[in-house]
Order: structure tokens, then sequence, then C-alpha cells
């Protein structure tokens, strides 16, 4: 097949896994993070890649927004939200931060494949995205695409429809948001 051919592929992987995304589930983030005071975002390897973006949309939002394990990441606190984005649900790193996080008494959410894995039990809102673990262990959902790939492409779609979601619910626009972007570059 053409390279062309694969993005076409791609694209109608990514349209059937966005169907079966909980519009429930995705209000409840969404409707936390209106609340959370700061917003801790988490994610190893490419998950924690489509995190990175995330947050940094979410500070453009005006939110208080941190990557975990960055220099100027603050404290989480009890008033705050850790998002943990995690296809398999099982990451040894962010199993023990979602630990962390509960014990300090912050909101924990979980972007999984698997809301029954580890960290989805622990989590207090659990978005089920479909998609096939890294390691193919659970060969239930069909993709062409190597490893995790599809399960971090539809985490960086779905993470792009909740600012969106965000932006509708307080008005916001892209002009505005433009405005807090990073002006160094
Ligand atoms: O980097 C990754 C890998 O390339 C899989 O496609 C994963 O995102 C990383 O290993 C984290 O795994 P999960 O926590 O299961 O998403």
């Amino acid at each position: 097949m053409k390279t062309t051919g694969y993005v076409t592929e791609i694209i109608d992987e990514l349209h059937r896994t966005a169907s079966l995304i909980s519009g429930d589930e995705a209000e409840k983030l969404v409707n936390a993070i209106v609340e959370s005071r700061k917003i801790f975002v988490a994610g190893a390897g490419r998950s924690g890649l489509m995190g990175k973006a995330f947050a940094m949309r979410i500070m453009h939002l005006g939110l208080d927004a941190y990557v975990v394990g960055e220099t100027i990441t603050p404290s989480l606190e009890k008033e705050d939200i850790l998002i943990l984005g995690s296809g398999s649900g099982e990451t040894k790193s962010l199993v023990s931060m979602a630990q962390k996080a509960k014990s300090l008494g912050a909101m924990v959410a979980a972007i999984t494949i698997f809301p029954e894995s580890t960290i989805g039990r622990m989590s207090d809102i659990a978005v089920k995205l479909p998609g096939a673990p890294k390691d193919k262990s659970d060969d239930s959902y069909q993709t062409i695409q190597p490893m995790g790939s599809l399960f971090e492409q539809t985490l960086l779609l779905f993470y792009d429809a909740v600012i969106l979601r965000f932006m509708e619910k307080k008005g916001l626009d892209s002009k505005t948001m433009y405005g807090r972007h990073a002006n160094l570059e």
C-alpha cells in the first residue's frame, strides 16, 4: 500500500474509535476540569507526549496547567485534578502517581483502553478509548498500526475535543487563547 493509502486507513480507524467514546464520560472530565484549581497531566512515552500537547492548550484556556515531572511543576493539592493518559492503565510510574494523588485527596481521571485496569479502578473518572494495547495482548480491537499508535492518536483527538468543549462552555475563542501563546519562540 502507498503511504497515502495508510493515511486514509489511519483516518478510517480514527473515525471508528471516535464514534465509540462515551459522551457522558467525556462530559464528566470536562466538568471536573472546570471545577479543579490546578490541572496536572501525565503519561509515559507517546501517551505522555499527547498529554503535553493537552496541557499546553489547557494553559491557553487560561487555567493553571502542569505536566508532571517538569522542573516548574508545583505540588498537587486536594482541590486539583491529575489526568493520566495510559492505554494499558498499568504503567508503573503512573500507578504510583495515582496512589499519591488519591492519598492527597485530589481527583484522578484516567483516559485508557481499560477502565478495569489498576489506574482505571483507582480513578474517580475513567474515560474509555477504544484501541489495542501496545503489547497487543488483547486482540479484540483490530488495527493495522503498531503497538499503541491507535490509542495514542485517539487520545490526542480526544484531548483536543475536550478543549473545544471547554471553550464552548466558557465562551472562549482562539484569538483570546492565542494571547497566551508563547512569544519567546
Ligand atoms: O510510548 C509508548 C509506546 O510507544 C506504545 O505505543 C506508550 O505510550 C508508553 O509506553 C506508555 O504506555 P501506556 O501507559 O500503556 O499508554
